[in-house]
């Protein structure tokens, strides 16, 4: 149990691993390939001896850099793989170790996931080639929102598509979301209270957590409903749907595209789904890039304001996510949209450059707002390893 476990986190066009050590003072290898399917496509980190390496991967789709990643780690032996699956639908309310029925169920997921399901697949089936003596884990996004109640988690529609198809608000980002609840429990006074998490990244959710516990969140069946993200729209009319296929005859594959690849900042600002691009391009006083920004900070607040529905009392707001953790200005746009919450940024802690730390960035009074840098490879390590732990035990 003392070996490291190696984590893949397959996102839609990155994968990010970490080899976790089972103890916080042992150095963790760690490295992203980026940009997968475009010709930039690049792969850095750390390899398994301990070197910083960077090299182009030419096009290279989610299979080839992780032949890529696997390449850098050889000699490398850790105790398990533990994957990030982002949907888990209803079954898996748990970190969950894979077999051949388990892997069947997560394929049958991937259509509520297309952009992520398949991805987290691929990752597997590269871990399951080279270590398929180890222990595999899958870790789902979906798993920590198993708490909503029906109110949260039920749609308007008719229950037979809720019995029969599993039609329900699901929400993502879940190890994130515990990560960083977790990490506020740790730091802040009041233990075990009530926070709204804003986690901006290319994907982005709102989550509401009530002692420890995940109570709403932006994100439904689907990791496309909720915020304005790099380049999925959050929510839209869910008439817009047959409006398009009416007016233009568009194909729900073109709709779908449209939503998922076309939209968000990408297609508001008609520029980049990169936020650090269009925060230069706004200050050029670029139209669409400066739209971009207003509607996504907007679109947080209201989600914020409308989850704080789900505490009964409000402690604090934590941002996290590489817009949440680096964008002071998103940050102090977003607490501006919030008046009525009595919220009190300090402009000089909000101000200063992150280097990864964690930091309370309000003037002490009010609810505490706070920026915590979110390790989902760090969470998904820590699940697996207890259910490896969990099982040896049940064994004995
Ligand atoms: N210094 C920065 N200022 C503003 N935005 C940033 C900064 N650093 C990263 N970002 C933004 O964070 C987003 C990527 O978030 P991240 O959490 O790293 O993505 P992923 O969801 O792929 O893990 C991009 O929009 C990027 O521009
Ligand atoms: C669920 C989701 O949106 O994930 P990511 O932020 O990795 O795209
Ligand atoms: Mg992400």
């Amino acid at each position: 149990m003392h070996d490291p476990v190696l984590v893949i986190n397959c996102g839609s066009s990155s994968i990010k691993y970490a080899l976790v050590p089972a103890s916080p003072d042992q150095p963790r290898l760690a490295g992203k390939a980026e940009r997968l399917g475009s010709q930039e496509a690049r792969l850095a980190g750390v390899d398994s001896a301990g070197r910083d390496f960077s090299c182009p991967l030419h096009g290279a789709d989610h299979a080839a850099a992780m032949a890529a990643i696997l390449e850098r780690l050889e000699g490398v032996r850790p105790l398990a793989v533990g994957h990030r699956i982002v949907h888990g639908g209803e079954r898996f309310t748990r970190a969950t170790r894979i077999d051949a029925e388990v892997h069947k169920a997560i394929e049958a997921t991937s259509e509520l996931a297309p952009l992520h399901n398949p991805a987290n697949l691929a990752g597997l089936n590269a871990t399951l080639a080279l270590f398929h003596d180890l222990p595999q884990v899958a870790v789902f996004d979906t798993a920590f929102h198993q708490t909503l109640a029906p109110r949260a988690y039920r749609y308007a529609l008719p229950e037979k598509l809720y019995r029969q198809h599993g039609i329900r608000r699901y929400g993502f980002h879940g190890s994130s979301h515990a990560y960083v609840s977790a990490r506020l429990d740790a730091l802040s006074k009041h233990h075990s209270g009530g926070w709204l998490i804003a986690h901006l990244g290319n994907g982005c959710s709102t989550c509401a957590v009530w002692q420890g516990e995940s109570v709403d969140t932006s994100m439904g069946l689907t990791p496309l409903e909720g915020l304005v993200m790099g380049t999925r729209s959050g929510d839209v009319d869910p008439g817009l749907h047959a409006h398009l296929g009416r007016q233009l005859g568009w194909s729900l594959k073109r709709i779908d595209t449209l939503l998922n690849k076309e939209s968000g900042l990408l297609g508001l600002s008609g520029l980049s789904n990169d936020m650090r691009r269009l925060e230069q391009a706004a200050a050029e006083h670029h139209a669409g890039a400066e739209l971009a920004i207003e509607v996504f900070c907007y679109r947080v607040a209201k989600s914020l304001a409308a989850l704080s529905c789900a505490l009964p009392r409000l402690d604090g707001i934590a941002f996290t996510g590489g817009i949440g953790e680096h964008a002071s200005a998103v940050r102090a746009r977003i607490v501006e949209h919030l008046p009525h919450f009595g919220l009190r940024l300090s402009a000089k802690a909000n101000g200063a450059t992150s280097n990864g730390d964690e930091r309370r960035i309000d003037q002490d009074v009010g609810p505490e707002l706070w920026v915590i840098p979110t390790d989902e490879e760090q969470r998904i390590a820590e699940e697996t390893r207890q259910l490896l732990q969990e099982s040896h035990h049940d064994a004995r």
